[in-house]
């Protein structure tokens, strides 16, 4: 089998103070013309994922990058080329951007994305740029214990939590959830339900699958807003892609006093596995928010915790 090697391309995800997103139309006669598109560009020869970055920004926006970090990777086949993606957000930057090619241009809403049309291998990175990059598993062992910990994750500014409660006795289940979706729900932080609550999907964003859940679904559940799933290994990484799920979490990559003996992935497997689909995945067992810039450059969307937002 011929292996042409796939086109490396450095693309921007730029935000703006207000976290509206830089996009810009692709040219007609491009490959993928007439398509909206994150600006960015092919690495010239002996480039760097970031030296491509600020070279074609500047050439296709005018803009200088002051800070950025990896998003996502994509690797994606179209008919006559494969592309790999290489996807960073743009933090900080200097300059006003300026259609410089003369191409349509916008700032847009990170919820207002999916009104636009991109090329086919844009999907998970819309998704990657509208998460943000922690996701906090709340849990406790009573009531009081699971709003206080939720009391002290809206302190750090969380924006997406999943409701396990595998430790809250079940009879305290269903109360103790209403009163969490109703102080999320004032403060605009998405919430999916673990699959094994078993609660009906009603004022929550979407659902959190098991890994067991996962793998006995064979499409998408539907009517849910967001689908997250657990995963341990490739295959089940390839399962949560294959149906649609919109991220998925890795564990565990350290160990963790919760799962003392247990093995654990480690930076360099959990980096190659991310390499193998085209999801936002985030790193969960043993890391701490100092671990973040470490997660992503391993190619992680973030880091998801129990104990890591708490303190
Ligand atoms: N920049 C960018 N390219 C994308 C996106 N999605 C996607 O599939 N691509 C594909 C289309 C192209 O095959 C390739 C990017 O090439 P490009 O046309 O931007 O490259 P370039 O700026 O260096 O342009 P040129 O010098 O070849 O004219 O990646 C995206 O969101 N942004
Ligand atoms: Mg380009």
């Amino acid at each position: 089998m011929s292996a042409t090697p796939a086109v490396h391309v450095a693309v921007g995800v730029i935000r703006d103070g207000d976290g509206n997103i830089l996009l810009t139309r692709r040219a007609r006669h491009a490959h993928q013309g007439g398509l909206w598109e994150f600006p960015g560009g092919k690495l010239e020869a002996d480039e760097s994922v970031a030296q491509a970055l600020r070279r074609e920004l500047r050439e296709e926006v005018g803009i200088t990058v002051k800070n950025a970090h990896p998003l996502i990777k994509i690797n994606h086949r179209y008919p006559e080329l494969r592309v790999l993606l290489d996807v960073w957000q743009v933090t900080d930057f200097s300059g006003t951007a300026d259609a410089r090619e003369g191409q349509a241009m916008r700032w847009v809403a990170p919820q207002r994305l999916s009104a636009y049309t991109f090329p086919a291998a844009n999907l998970p990175i819309i998704t990657a740029a509208r998460l943000p990059d922690r996701y906090a598993i709340l849990e406790g062992q009573n009531a009081e214990q699971v709003l206080s910990n939720l009391e002290r994750i809206v302190d750090k500014q969380i924006q997406l939590l999943q409701l396990r409660l595998k430790t809250l006795p079940t009879a305290a289940v269903s109360a103790v959830c209403e009163a969490v979706l109703e102080k999320c729900q004032r403060r605009g932080i998405r919430v999916l339900l673990n699959s094994d609550l078993a609660l009906s999907h009603r004022n929550a964003d979407g659902i959190h699958l098991s890994s067991r859940a996962l793998l006995a679904c064979r499409s998408r559940p539907p009517h849910y807003q967001w689908v997250a799933a657990s995963c341990h290994n490739l295959s089940e990484l390839r399962h949560a892609e294959q149906i649609g799920a919109d991220f998925a979490v890795l564990a565990p990559i350290l160990p963790t006093p919760t799962h003392p003996g247990a093995r654990t992935l480690g930076w360099e497997a959990a980096a190659n596995l991310i390499t193998r689909v085209n999801l936002p995945v985030f790193f969960l067992g043993g890391l701490e928010l100092a671990d973040m810039d470490r997660a992503r450059h391993a190619g992680a969307r973030g880091i998801a915790g129990i104990s890591a937002f708490l303190t």
